[in-house]
């Protein structure tokens, strides 16, 4: 899905060559600091490259139009980024913004369910936790249904067992859509539970440490 070649940027990111697979879940993990958040932001055209080649489905990512990219490669950040509304105004704002038909309410309780949110549509979105609002941001996403999910420690802020059930219904949906999945994380038991690459990030260079091991990759 993703090729990159010789790419740089700045003093933060210097990768040889590192492939992306479609349709599968690749963790991206390392020491803080290493890179991991600035590479993903490499992925969407938040950033660009100073030298070497992002390849987004063949196609060399610079020539393609950012926003149409990004419409296809969502990006959910560290921080859950909650607007001013409601919870369905939460969830609905990103289908706006990719331009797609808004859900219906089934649609929107089902992905409340997904990421174990029990919350009601009309409530006010500000007052929810961190992880509530993770959580939520997760769910927006969901809806958006685009090519590829790219998640920055989207489960930082929940308890192991919640943390097991999101991502368990997280990421079945997104193998059952057959989609792509980039997970950053910290955490080692994500990327052995769900990862079918992992990438390990250095002082700004990556390597893959595992691939293709998983069952029911
Ligand atoms: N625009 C920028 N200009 C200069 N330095 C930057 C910029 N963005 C990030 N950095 C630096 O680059 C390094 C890598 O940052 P990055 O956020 O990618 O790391 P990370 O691996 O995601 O870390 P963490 O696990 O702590 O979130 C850090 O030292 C950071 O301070």
């Amino acid at each position: 899905m993703f090729i990159l070649k010789n790419v740089q940027y700045k003093a933060i990111i210097a990768v040889d060559e590192l492939h992306i697979p479609a349709q599968k879940t690749t963790c991206i993990v390392g020491e803080s600091g290493g890179g991991k958040s600035t590479l993903i932001r490499l992925l969407n055209q938040l950033i660009s490259c100073d030298k070497g080649e992002i390849f987004y489905k063949n196609q060399p990512i610079h020539t393609l139009d950012p926003i149409q990219l990004r419409r296809e490669v969502v990006m959910i950040p560290q921080a859950p980024v909650i607007f001013d509304g409601t919870v369905k105004d939460n969830l609905l704002i990103g289908l706006t913004f990719s331009g797609k038909p808004l859900a219906g309410e089934n649609e929107l309780t089902d992905v409340l369910t997904t990421v174990c949110l029990e919350k009601e549509l009309a409530e006010p979105a500000g007052p929810l936790s961190g992880g509530e609002q993770q959580r939520l941001s997760l769910a927006r996403a969901l809806l958006m249904n685009p090519e590829v999910y790219i998640f920055d420690e989207p489960t930082s802020a929940l308890d192991e067992e919640t943390e097991k059930k999101v991502m368990d219904n997280v990421v079945g949906e997104v193998k059952r859509k057959r989609k792509t999945l980039i997970i950053v994380t910290h955490s080692k038991k994500v990327a052995q539970t769900y990862a079918d690459v992992v990438i390990e990030m250095k002082n700004g260079s990556a390597a893959t440490v595992k691939k293709g091991v998983k069952k029911n990759g």
